[in-house]
């Protein structure tokens, strides 16, 4: 099994963050979550795919992971690049940005592997924050959008046996300045966290319609 993890271009990455972190802080932040998915993944076999050669060689130096340089456009094709050049059948995808994935998530999916065909994760907003394939070219890859909808769809127009995982902490997915509130709350001891910290960053709570927290730098 390859747990397949697609990156966007550091020039591309994290764009709704930026009017928070500059671009270094942006990629730093993306080096962290990889390191916090990493600890979640012991003993299991990463491949990163992307177009960024100092992605590639972080991938490679810290991840230990395998290297696929992304040769078209698009997350949906830079999977199905990947699906192309690994040998194994069976595989996880996990985006960059779920820092609060653990290693208690990655036993259970292991453990429902044994059953399933297709395991999803869903994003806050209706994207998919983990997909497990018993073989990888079992459905079309449909990221973006309402991506957990229409994975969903493609397993039952296929009748495969599907399981919905159900994670808070795999849901939460960072786009945007709100949700590295969220890291506060349940990131403790997380490199994430630990490096937002180090930016000054603080969170408060916020009771109203528009969002939860109050982010802050000094
Ligand atoms: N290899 C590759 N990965 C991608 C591409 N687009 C998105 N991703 C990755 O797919 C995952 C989810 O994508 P997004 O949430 O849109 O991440 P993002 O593009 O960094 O964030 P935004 O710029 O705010 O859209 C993240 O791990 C991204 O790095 C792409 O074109 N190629
Ligand atoms: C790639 C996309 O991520 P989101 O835009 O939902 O964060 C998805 O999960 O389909």
């Amino acid at each position: 099994m390859k747990v397949i993890i697609p990156i966007s271009p550091i020039n591309s990455l994290k764009t709704r963050l930026s009017e928070f972190l500059n671009d270094e802080e942006r990629k730093n932040l993306l080096f962290n979550m990889l390191k916090d998915i990493k600890r979640a993944l012991e003993g299991l076999d990463i491949v990163v795919v992307s177009k960024d050669e100092e992605i590639l060689n972080f991938a490679k130096n810290e991840l230990n992971a395998q290297m696929i340089k992304e040769k078209y456009k698009g997350l949906n094709n830079a999977i199905k690049q990947a699906f192309e050049e690994i040998d194994d059948e069976e595989v996880i995808i996990i985006p960059a940005d779920v820092p609060l994935i653990n290693k208690k998530h990655i036993e259970d999916i292991l453990n429902l592997s044994k059953h399933y065909d297709l395991i999803i994760a869903p994003s806050r907003g209706g994207g998919t924050n983990l997909l497990y394939l018993k073989s990888k070219n079992l459905i079309e890859m449909k990221y973006e959008g309402f991506s957990f909808l229409k994975h969903l769809e493609e397993a039952k127009k296929r009748n495969l046996k599907y399981y919905i995982y159900d994670s808070f902490l795999i849901s939460v997915d960072i786009n945007t300045p709100e949700d590295l509130g969220e890291i506060f709350i349940h990131g403790d001891s997380s490199f994430t966290k630990k490096y937002l910290e180090s930016l000054g960053i603080t969170v408060e709570p916020k009771h109203s319609s528009a969002g939860r927290f109050i982010i802050r730098r000094e």
